[in-house]
């Protein structure tokens, strides 16, 4: 069995975060395993307060995984301080970690600051070089690069700074354009279109989440990284196609509407 190991905070409600990454990596049948870095008290209409937790359990999180078990792949979400950072930076060297995704998880859909002002360059500095891919909505690739992005050309033009970053690849997200919900991938060498029908719903509680730990699972069951990002994509799609209306404000995501599929993600891996 493979094994991919999230590093993030934990969602209440269930739609986002740890818990989000969990069902994830269970429905595109790879082993899970959590780091939390803090714990948020969330549901669907917002987060209303966040305990960071303290580095040393976190570092001892990461620690006892590697000295005992193989881990095929990383994803990391919310990390929210510069210490938090650094921690999870040294322990990633050290473990030399493999096939790691970065969500620079920053601001929820809600509107809460996930992640501290100061620690923003940190995250760039730190992380952003560890990771195979790099996956920031439109809001975080603005905040990233400085420049405002209202179209595909502007998602390029943001897609090559931040590999300008030291970032190997870079998919940004297009959920929050209008249109067709189109993501950009850039390698460094050719851009990629992740093409996906936009869906009418207000349910999107954690589709950031759900895609960056789509492809690390898929990325933990050997995919190359091309073909695991063109599943990841359709396996968000269809998530949020089934998307759930759960509470009073914005809806998780749907991690099992896949198992009823034929020949969906849930394959063994062909490449
Ligand atoms: N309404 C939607 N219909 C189809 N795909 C969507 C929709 N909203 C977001 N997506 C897709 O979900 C993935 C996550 O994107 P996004 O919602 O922008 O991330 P975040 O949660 O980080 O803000 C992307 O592949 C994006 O294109
Ligand atoms: C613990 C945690 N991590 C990440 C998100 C972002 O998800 P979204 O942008 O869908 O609110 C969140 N709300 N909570």
């Amino acid at each position: 069995m493979r094994t991919v190991l999230t590093i993030a905070g934990s969602d209440s409600c269930g739609g986002a975060g740890i818990q989000a990454d969990l069902k994830t990596f269970s429905a595109l049948g790879a082993y899970g395993m959590s780091v939390i870095t803090a714990i948020t008290a969330q549901n669907t209409m917002g987060v209303f307060d966040v305990r960071e937790l303290d580095v040393d359990i976190i570092k001892k999180q990461i620690d006892y995984l590697y000295e005992d078990i193989r881990i095929d792949a990383v994803k990391v979400g919310m990390v929210s301080s510069i210490e938090i950072i650094d921690v999870i930076g040294e322990c990633l060297k050290k473990n030399n970690a493999v096939n790691i995704v970065v969500d620079p998880v920053m601001v929820s859909k809600s509107g809460y600051h996930l992640l501290r002002e100061e620690a923003k360059d940190e995250l760039f500095k730190v992380l952003f070089p560890l990771a195979e891919v790099v996956t920031p909505n439109l809001f975080e690739a603005e905040l990233i690069t400085g420049a405002k992005i209202e179209n595909l050309e502007q998602m390029k033009e943001a897609a090559v700074k931040i590999h300008n970053l030291g970032v190997r690849k870079v998919i940004v997200k297009g959920g929050h354009l209008t249109g067709d919900a189109v993501d950009v991938l850039y390698d460094g060498e050719s851009f990629e279109y992740l093409t996906g029908t936009r869906i009418e719903t207000k349910n999107t509680h954690g589709t950031g989440c759900t895609f960056s730990s789509a492809i690390a699972a898929l990325l933990a069951r050997g995919y190359t990284f091309q073909k695991a990002a063109r599943l990841a994509k359709e396996y968000i799609n269809g998530a949020i196609e089934h998307s759930l209306e759960i509470g009073h404000g914005v809806g998780p995501t749907n991690h099992f509407w896949n198992l009823f599929k034929k020949d969906g993600c849930i394959n063994e891996p062909s490449e």
